[in-house]
């Protein structure tokens, strides 16, 4: 599947992008109406309030249906199946893009309906060369070309909900009609890096974001390379190593038949792999044996050729001739331009880009010809929330927490009848368990979920709630990505620490055109950074704003209440 060509160009030495002919970055102006879908230029605010009316819409027109996107029959009927019977308006945006083989950034709100925006036109493209219908026999279904492709999620239960997702798309025979699994290993990194949801999957680029301890291990084994790229899951924003990563941003197409070999990519094998990162390192060491020399310069950006291999495109440098001790050779090190192969699709709900080093900003520098697709409400807040704003102290936070809790079991969004399920959000662990004894002395029934629970008791805690409802108490690793239908009400115990995840706190609730909940308990150390969210809010200007990229929120609210009460950071307390 190739995309819009474009060039990347690294010198390994001191890892800086340098793409040849892409300098002048154009800021997309892409301002057109698609579909009864705004798309505007990317970072612009949100729709003003006047407009709320117009762009409060989950779903595309009613003119736009799935055919009129391009999407197979096969594929819309398996849609409607499952309750998708119209695109929601960032699919009826991004899905012709994507189908057109053009690298897309789809940037929009939490609950936008992103994922099957990503996967409809991954499994149409995937399987126009496989006879998926229903009256398709098993040989026929043997796949004509090695083409794969990779979604990046950054943890394992949103590996497991993209499986879910693109698995519920089934033929006449309730069989998907594509073949997708997830490879989750034990150890999922904690996906603090921007870099891991927009990696190239090439494992040295990896090594720029990974702890102290993996990142040993991996230099001493970096000898991989991938070339199975096509979609990455969610964006969060952190751009310590991401400039550096994206800098190694490398298409090594020519070696992909190899690698299909090598990972053991057979016909039998599941046409897309969801992954996180780690796992698929770990996946890749247990069946690869490169040859250590040339893969380590190649993952350098530098390839060793033989001299008549130069094609007229490779750049000559002037490096002197390679040679080993006691055996010279006409080696040149050459430094390739790397052709991508490959179609690009970053998805995220959070993706500032005012400033070089952000995640947008990158992205524009290394994919100057991407069509960005931007969510009418990215980074404001949904017109369908309703929001709840407490102050609280140390003696009255007990009381106001159960209040909320209470009042939100018998919301007004919801009929009676309705399996009630409510989100309370901390930023600690000790603050979730605190929180859950709390909430238990009062005999409200609830759930835990955070990173000292192993992820077989998170997954049925999650299940649990999903299915019955009642109240999940948890840190913000349930906050990025997770679909859980019809929460009503969304409870931040402790406020969130940063913009991104004060976004993806909210957006729990209030998905897919429903309306939600979310009440926010602070205290007076922020009270004031609550006034500018809430300004933010009014103004439906973008909430990133509220919040210094650069530090998170706790920085902010520890410096505010040692200068203001002379107290020390370690007095603030969770709720207890
Ligand atoms: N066309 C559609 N019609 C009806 N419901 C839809 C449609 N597309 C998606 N949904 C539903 O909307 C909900 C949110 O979808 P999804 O998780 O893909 O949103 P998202 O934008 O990826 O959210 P987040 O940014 O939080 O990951 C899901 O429950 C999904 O089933």
């Amino acid at each position: 599947m190739n995309s819009s060509m474009a060039v990347c160009h690294c010198d390994p030495r001191s890892y800086t992008y340098n793409p040849p002919n892409t300098r002048r970055h154009p800021f997309p102006k892409l301002n057109k109406r698609v579909l009864g879908y705004k798309i505007r230029p990317f970072g612009t605010t949100g729709a003003a309030a006047k407009d709320r009316s117009e762009a409060d819409t989950f779903l595309a027109e009613e003119s736009v249906t799935w055919a009129s996107l391009g999407v197979s029959d096969c594929i819309s009927r398996a849609l409607c199946n499952v309750g998708l019977h119209r695109p929601s308006t960032v699919q009826a945006a991004c899905i012709p893009t994507i189908l057109a083989g053009a690298d897309v950034v789809v940037a929009a709100e939490t609950g936008s309906g992103k994922t099957h925006g990503y996967l409809v036109p991954l499994i149409h493209n995937l399987s126009s060369t496989l006879d998926v219908t229903e009256n398709a026999v098993d040989d026929a279904k043997v796949r004509k070309h090695c083409n794969y492709s990779l979604v990046l999620c950054p943890n394992v239960m949103l590996c497991e909900q993209v499986v879910r997702m693109a698995n519920s798309l089934c033929n006449g025979n309730g069989e998907p009609l594509l073949k997708t699994a997830a490879i989750c290993g034990r150890q999922v990194l904690n996906c603090s890096f921007f870099i891991y949801l927009y990696l190239y999957v090439h494992i040295l680029v990896m090594y720029g974001g990974v702890s102290p301890n993996n990142r040993s291990w991996l230099e001493e084994n970096e000898k991989y390379s991938l070339t199975h790229v096509v979609v990455v899951e969610n964006g969060m924003v952190d751009f310590s190593s991401f400039s550096w990563v994206l800098n190694r941003l490398q298409d090594i197409s020519e070696r992909q038949e190899e690698w299909s070999r090598r990972l053991g990519l057979s016909d039998k094998e599941p046409d897309i792999i969801v992954s996180t990162p780690v796992a698929l390192l770990n996946y890749l060491y247990a069946i690869d044996h490169p040859e250590k020399h040339r893969r380590a310069e190649f993952m350098r950006g530098v390839k060793y050729v033989e001299l008549e291999d130069l094609d007229d495109k490779s750049v000559v440098e002037d490096f002197e001739t390679e040679s080993e001790v006691g055996k010279k050779r006409d080696w040149r090190r050459v430094r390739k331009i790397y052709r991508r192969s490959k179609q690009y699709v970053f998805v995220a709900a959070t993706l500032p880009v005012n400033g070089k080093q952000t995640a947008g900003g990158l992205l524009k520098r290394m994919f100057p010809d991407v069509s960005w697709v931007s969510g009418n409400y990215l980074h404001c807040q949904n017109p369908r929330l309703e929001q709840k704003w407490v102050e609280v102290t140390i003696d009255t936070q007990v009381d106001a927490l159960i209040n909320a809790v209470n009042n939100g079991l018998k919301p007004r969004m919801v009929s009676a009848t309705e399996v009630v399920r409510t989100m309370v959000f901390v930023n600690t662990v000790e603050a979730a368990e605190a929180v859950a004894k709390i909430l238990m002395g009062a005999q409200i029934r609830c759930v835990r979920y955070h990173s000292k629970i192993s992820q077989e008791e998170r997954t049925e805690n999650l299940v649990d709630f999903q299915q019955k409802g009642g109240v999940f108490v948890c840190t913000d690793s349930a906050a990025r990505g997770l679909d859980i239908p019809n929460v009503s009400h969304v409870i931040q115990a402790e406020f969130a620490s940063s913009a991104v995840d004060f976004l993806h706190r909210v957006g729990r609730t209030a998905r897919a055109g429903q309306h939600g909940l979310v009440t926010s308990l602070f205290t007076e150390s922020n009270r004031d950074l609550v006034a500018a969210v809430r300004q933010a809010e009014e103004l439906s200007s973008p909430v990133e704003k509220a919040f210094s990229r650069k530090r998170g929120f706790r920085n902010k609210l520890k410096k505010r209440a040692g200068l203001r009460d002379g107290v020390s950071s370690a007095q603030l307390r969770v709720p207890t």
